[in-house]
């Protein structure tokens, strides 16, 4: 495919060609940066619509910030683009999210100009706050310049340190890059408050700087900033904005594609700024790519796609997605019983609970990016007598931890959590790899653990979350597409903690957790080629565990396999705790427990990450041959430790 002419970011080899640049040439730099990141996801896929919105925001902040002892921290690090192809990693932009290739996110270890990794939301700000300080305390660092989206501000996290930067009164730059998007239309009264100061324009107001701020605008910025300050001020019958409150000054909104607004804005605040300062700054999510910009979620995450017309390369599947199963049966449970309700984080559709939205609006809620919140309002809405669905990302829930124990499981509260990306989820990488959700919930009393080894079983164990109101449960399934199987009518209840065997042998048992099923059956053909009589069973419970099943399969084989998709401490340390409590470890029996290893596993297919895990059919064959002590037949695994 032809790349695009880019004669001036040609000249750009990191952010200090920038700063040689007059504002002109940086505008030419800003077309040509936009060109390439168009083609560059064209050829990789990733979150386009997020980067393109930052391109101008991105070259002014280069040029006008010391990076990299200035510290810019983008939030989510997903409009990171454009930010990398500027700081020296031009060269590999085109291997994002792929492995080996660049993250898709910022991360320490691949520039010092991400001076703080992210991928999950709204830690910008507190992250920033802390490079303040440590400059303050004399440690070789410049200014710091956190920029957050309007969908991230929202988050709980993003008050708390707004709240502690403005007391702690240190210069720090907060830059809030409002599009008025999130994944999905953003949701809330945050973002309601955003809209209202954004329809006060022309700009910019900055209290304590503001005549001098002001003076150093270039007229007829000046003016309208005057005036934009007077007309604030009087709608605002003379209160502050909310940041303002909170002890930023606030400058804005202005327009984040006008390299003449953002230039002078910024350079006026580096200049003057003594203590917080918002710059509050507008922008179109896919801006200047007709697709993203015309598209429903503006291209927020994009497959490879014709740089020309836009269209996406669509891969067909020949399952249903594990999440359009879930928000169907889900939906189909609702119908059969309106004290069902489902919560989301911002994930409408990520989480399939849209497909229920459209059809009961009132009973499916959109909290915004707030998985705390999310999990304690499904408590209190279990604790009224409804039957929550809590549907978060595994990875995600894990910022919801303590509601999940503090509120759900201490009091017993039957919240039904449907934890989707289970697992590697590929692309995204090891921020987004489902890994540990087993092990945090299964240790906590009174809490039942599923695992879905299919797109059916998912089925029944929405059905049997449905059912279960004696305390809280969860499932847990994978991204991506099922298996094929055939969907029951209805879910069927199942029996709590109780597994399946599906198919018997004597020689050695292989007891799976989830979706790595296939893979397990896999692995017990090429045993069977070996001439080892195999047993699969499928646990579908880490808690509470079919002891029945187990202490059957520890008695009647020589081996016993568990396999997971997921973090040591999960299932297979439950089995090994139930086992060795009942003394059946004592006896001789040869057990293994394969789960993820204990390092996180970089970015690549999801196939490739669980080879690099150590968790294919020939990775499981193997360890059962090394248990079973069967010398010759082993294939060699290096460095899966
Ligand atoms: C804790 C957490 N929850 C959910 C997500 C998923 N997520 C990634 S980007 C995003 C929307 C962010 O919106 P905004 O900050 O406005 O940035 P934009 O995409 O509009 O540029 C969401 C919900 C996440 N990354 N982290
Ligand atoms: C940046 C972010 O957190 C989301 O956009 C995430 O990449 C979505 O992942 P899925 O594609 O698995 O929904
Ligand atoms: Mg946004």
């Amino acid at each position: 495919m032809t790349r695009p002419e880019t004669p001036h970011l040609d000249r750009v080899a990191g952010p200090a060609d920038l700063r040689r640049m007059d504002d002109r040439t940086l505008a030419h730099v800003a077309d040509d940066l936009r060109a390439e990141v168009i083609s560059a996801v064209s050829e990789t896929g990733g979150h386009l619509g997020s980067s393109l919105g930052v391109v101008e925001l991105s070259v002014a902040i280069h040029a006008v910030f010391n990076t990299p002892v200035d510290k810019l921290i983008w939030d989510v690090g997903h409009q990171c683009y454009p930010h990398k192809i500027l700081t020296g990693r031009r060269d590999r932009i085109r291997t994002l999210r792929q492995k080996d290739g660049l993250s898709g996110f910022t991360k320490r270890s691949e520039s010092q100009f991400d001076p703080f990794g992210a991928a999950h939301s709204s830690t910008s700000i507190s992250a920033a706050l802390g490079f303040t300080v440590g400059r303050d305390m004399g440690r070789p660092t410049g200014d710091a310049i956190a920029v957050i989206g309007d969908g991230s501000i929202s988050a709980g996290m993003a008050y708390e340190a707004l709240n502690n930067a403005g007391h702690e009164g240190r210069r720090l730059f907060v830059i809030l890059n409002d599009n008025e998007m999130s994944i999905a239309p953003p949701v809330g009264a945050m973002s309601s408050y955003l809209s209202r100061l954004y329809a006060n324009e022309p700009l910019a107001r900055m209290k304590s700087l503001a005549e001098g701020f002001e003076a150093s605008l270039p007229y007829p910025m000046r003016e309208g900033a005057k005036r934009a300050r007077q007309l604030v001020t009087g709608a605002m019958q003379g209160s502050g904005t909310l940041f303002e409150e909170l002890g930023f000054d606030y400058v804005g909104p202005i327009d984040g594609h006008d390299l003449d607004q953002l230039l002078p804005v910024l350079r006026a605040a580096r200049a003057r700024a003594t203590g917080p300062v918002l710059i509050h700054v507008c922008t179109v999510k896919g801006k200047g790519f007709a697709a993203a910009e015309g598209s429903a979620d503006r291209g927020h995450g994009v497959s490879k796609f014709d740089p020309v017309t836009g269209q996406q390369a669509k891969s067909k599947p020949n399952a249903p997605s594990y999440t359009s199963v879930f928000g169907e049966a889900l939906t189909a449970e609702a119908a059969r019983d309106s004290d069902i309700v489902a919560v989301t984080a911002a994930m409408p559709s990520g989480t399939g609970v849209n497909i229920m939205a459209k059809r009961f609006p009132a009973r499916v809620f959109d909290v915004g990016i707030a998985e705390q919140h999310g999990v304690t309002f499904s408590a209190g809405m279990a604790a009224s007598g409804l039957k929550p669905f809590c549907a978060i990302y595994s990875t995600f829930l894990q910022r919801g931890y303590d509601q999940v124990v503090h509120d759900v499981a201490l009091q017993g509260l039957p919240v039904r959590f449907a934890i989707d990306r289970a697992g590697l989820v590929g692309a995204d990488g090891a921020t987004h790899a489902g890994a540990f959700d087993v092990a945090y919930l299964a240790n906590l009393p009174g809490f039942t653990v599923m695992a879905a080894a299919d797109e059916a079983e998912l089925v029944h164990m929405v059905a049997t979350a449905a059912a279960h109101d004696a305390g809280p449960i969860a499932f847990r399934y994978p991204r991506g597409s099922g298996t094929g199987v055939a969907l029951p009518e209805r879910g069927t209840v199942l029996e709590i903690g109780k597994g399946r065997v599906l198919r018997e042998g004597s020689d050695v048992a292989l007891l799976s957790f989830g979706a790595h099923l296939p893979e397990v059956n896999a692995a017990a053909d090429l045993l069977e080629g070996d001439s080892l009589s195999v047993t699969v069973a499928d646990a579908r419970f880490a808690k509470p565990l079919d002891m029945d099943l187990i202490r059957r399969l520890s008695r009647n084989h020589k081996a016993l396999i568990t396999v997971e998709q997921g973090a040591q401490g999960g299932f297979g340390a439950m089995v090994l705790h139930a086992l060795a409590a009942e003394g059946l470890l004592d006896r001789g029996l040869c057990i293994r427990t394969l789960t993820l290893p204990d390092r996180f596993i970089e970015q690549a297919s999801p196939d490739e990450m669980y080879a690099d895990a150590g968790l294919t059919r020939f990775d499981i064959a193997d360890h059962v041959r090394r248990a079973m002590r069967i010398p010759g037949k082993i294939v060699s695994l290096p460095g899966r430790a």
